[in-house]
């Protein structure tokens, strides 16, 4: 059974998975964006490094290209100004292959001032205006450069002024140029144009020495990982660019310094799993381990049965459940009859083996919404839910009461026992668990008090009853140290019901907050309690205390069969006599029948003990219990007391008249003396008087009361009582 409140190991671990698989998302994407921004700018860094050092390449070619073209039109002035003759084409193909840069394409041209070709040549090879037309678009830009020069130069053709270049690289759409152009001496307006295919062989020229690999012309620039420098355009097809494949840092990044990101990532998810796993499985055997705990401390052993902590909080949650339905439950308790002998006489196994029947039959009677518990020992509870009617709960009672009562195949026999059940309903009797327990507790001991094997419903009185109950077990024995009980006499009178031959002490107890509580509430909670033994000897050294008074008076004493059998029961009891300084012939033990069953044997030994020392005993209650001729001939009794019950039915059944005749008879003719108690009406008295009883005892001629009314029976001056002496 899962404890409320605490999460399953795999929700445990379901909530652990997420804020870790977070943490190492966070982790690695922290990890992964410092990388990146790292990379990112050593990329820039290195773009912009690389498009410097393509930049300066190009400017060095363009130099070249101009140097080239210059010292051509160098040639071709000093040839123009007679110093030395020149071979134009000639000097051209040797000028342009063996200078630097681009060489085996150059075509290169002498213009005029309105851009007519005066010669040219085009690889080594003699080249006209059709020659110099095709490749217009390639020198545009330079010759627009060197005119706009010459334009704006104010010392043009004076003599004065240098030599005027323009240098550009240049595209026609399928390949690039380095293009160049000059003026060939100050007091010239030719000018010389050439320019070089950046051909294959070209542009690794450039890229090898700056490291670059596939420079080449393209008029998309947007290419991953490529570095890119603008060129000019010949035509009007748009822009191009010389764009190479750069060696960027991220591409390291990404073949190495990823590869070890995703290992490392994929071993910490790896760990990370191991360790949710590990715990998982810790999580797992606690939590078994706690359900055991658990199922230990909420279930009774034996019978796996719910125990009384979780019948408790089940009856809790039973109760909050119907609070807002008009739906009712009961509870009960239920203790087994005679399982105590089981297990005396047959042993714990026995024992243990009815608890499990008992279990099992009680288990088959109920619903699955309702709840058996046991309780430990024989005590077993059940929370009957969906209770409309008191007749409900009735039902299952009288069931439960049929299915116990059949016999108990146990180890050693069959056996066959009962059980008493206490009922509370809710919420007619209350709706807490502490009230309906209680009630239910108190209805129990109503049924077994009934003579057992029954069900008791709880009733008001009850209440009131066990509240007296708890008052006495926490007063009494408190009262008997306090010396607070005190005694009245009952005179006993000769059949003729005029002259007191004896009296009979009986104990009282004015309680300082409850008042007069009778001995028939208290002296059953006194034997339960163990405080029966005080009492009893309080009540005989009171009582011969008080008989000192009245020298020739018996003293009858009430003696309870547990003290009985105390082991130093007569030594006890002559000691107070003794103490008392009274003769123990005047004193009258009356015991009942309880005091012979228990253990005839040790009963009889102490009896005679008693009988021995003088001491009387009278058989109380004659005729309530066995009664037995063989008690009544075994036993050395002196007296039988019929009791009152007897005489109180004597009127309305003429049985119970023919029983006092019998009895009196009985008593007469095994030489006891017979006393008849509770006689109330002088019928009675003549009809008792009739049959030969030999003492009476009852209202008629005197209620309890206490000794100084006995005093005053006896005609024993307040003065005089001290001294003892009667009337
Ligand atoms: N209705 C009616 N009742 C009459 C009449 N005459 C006497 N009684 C009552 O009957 C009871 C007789 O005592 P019991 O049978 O020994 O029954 C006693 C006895 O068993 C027990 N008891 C009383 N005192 C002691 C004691 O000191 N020690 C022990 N162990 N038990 C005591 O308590 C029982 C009840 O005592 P009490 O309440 O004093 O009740 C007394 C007495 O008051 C009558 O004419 N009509």
């Amino acid at each position: 059974m899962p404890v409320k409140g605490f999460p399953s190991p795999t929700t445990v671990a379901t909530r652990l998975v997420w804020p870790m698989a977070a943490l190492i998302l966070l982790v690695l994407l922290l990890a992964g964006s410092v990388v990146w921004w790292m990379t990112r700018t050593l990329d820039q860094a290195a773009m912009q490094d690389e498009r410097a050092r393509v930049a300066l390449a190009l400017n060095d070619l363009r130099q070249h290209a101009l140097e080239n073209i210059r010292s051509y039109a160098t040639t071709l002035s000093s040839d123009k100004m007679g110093r030395h003759p020149v071979d134009p084409v000639g000097t051209a193909a040797i000028l342009t292959s063996e200078g630097k840069g681009p060489s085996r394409q150059w075509a290169i041209f002498l213009l005029n001032t309105d851009d007519s070709v005066l010669f040219g040549s085009v690889g080594g090879e003699v080249a006209g205006q059709p020659q110099f037309d095709g490749r217009r678009r390639i020198f545009d830009a330079v010759i627009r450069d060197v005119r706009q020069k010459e334009a704006s130069d104010p010392h043009l053709h004076t003599g004065k002024s240098g030599m005027i270049g323009a240098t550009r690289i240049v595209h026609d759409g399928w390949s690039a140029y380095v293009a160049a152009a000059t003026t060939i001496s100050s007091d010239s307006p030719h000018i010389v144009v050439g320019a070089s295919e950046l051909d294959a062989r070209a542009l690794s020229e450039i890229a090898g020495p700056l490291g670059l690999q596939e420079l080449h012309l393209s008029t998309n620039s947007n290419i991953r990982h490529s570095g890119a420098v603008a060129i000019d355009d010949a035509t009007d097809r748009g822009p191009a660019f010389l764009v190479w494949q750069s060696s960027l840092p991220s591409a390291l990044v990404n073949d190495q310094a990823l590869t070890a990101i995703a290992a490392i990532a994929l071993l910490t998810v790896a760990f990370a799993a191991g360790i949710l796993l590990h715990v998982r499985g810790q999580l797992i055997e606690l939590s078994r381990r706690q359900e055991q705990v658990q199922r230990l401390a909420a279930h009774d052993s034996l019978s796996g049965l719910p125990n009384r902590l979780l019948f408790g909080m089940r009856l809790d949650q039973e109760l909050a459940r119907i609070k807002r339905s008009d739906e009712g439950l009961a509870v009960m308790f239920l203790d087994l009859d005679r399982f105590k002998d089981v297990n005396d006489t047959y042993g714990h196994e026995a024992g243990d083996m009815l608890i499990r029947i008992v279990a099992r039959r009680l288990s088959n009677l109920l619903r699955g919404a309702d709840t058996l518990a046991r309780f430990g020992g024989d005590e077993f509870a059940i929370i009957q839910t969906d209770v409309k009617d008191p007749r409900d709960a009735e039902a299952l009672a009288r069931r439960i009461l049929d299915a116990l009562t059949m016999p108990c195949e146990v180890p050693g026999g069959s056996v066959t026992i009962g059980v008493s059940i206490g009922v509370a309903l809710s919420p007619r009797n209350g709706t807490d668990r502490e009230t309906l327990m209680r009630l239910a507790d108190t209805a129990l001991y109503q049924a077994k008090n009934g003579g057992r094997n029954r069900y008791s419903f709880f009733e008001r009185q009850m209440d009131e009853a066990l509240r007296l109950r708890k008052v006495v077990e926490d007063d009494l024995r408190a009262a008997i140290l306090a010396d607070e009980l005190q005694l009245h006499y009952q005179p006993q009178y000769k059949a003729n019901g005029e002259e007191i031959v004896g009296v009979e002490a009986l104990v009282r107890w004015p309680h300082p907050q409850h008042g007069w509580i009778s001995p028939q509430q208290f002296i059953a909670i006194a034997e339960e309690r163990g405080l029966i033994i005080p009492l009893g000897e309080w009540v005989l050294r009171k009582a011969c205390e008080d008989a000192k008074r009245w020298p020739g008076l018996r003293i009858a004493v009430n003696v309870s069969p547990i003290q009985f059998r105390q082991r130093d029961f007569v030594s006890s009891v002559m000691n107070i006599i003794e103490e008392a300084d009274i003769d123990p012939t005047r004193v009258e033990l009356e015991v009942t029948e309880g005091v012979v069953m228990d253990d005839a044997d040790a009963a009889e030994e102490a009896m005679m003990e008693l009988r021995a020392r003088g001491v009387r005993l009278a058989l109380d209650d004659f005729g309530t219990g066995y009664s037995s001729l063989i008690y009544l001939r075994r036993f050395a009794f002196d007296k039988i007391k019929i009791d009152r019950s007897f005489l109180e039915s004597m009127e309305t059944t003429g049985e119970s008249a023919i029983l006092v005749h019998s009895v009196v008879h009985l008593g007469r003719a095994l030489g006891l003396t017979v006393t008849a108690e509770g006689v109330e009406t002088s019928e009675q008295h003549r009809f008792l008087q009739a049959l030969g009883c030999h003492e009476l005892q009852g209202y008629l001629f005197s209620k309890p009361v206490p000794a100084h009314e006995i005093d005053k029976m006896l005609g024993i001056a307040p003065d005089e009582s001290r001294s003892g002496a009667v009337a």
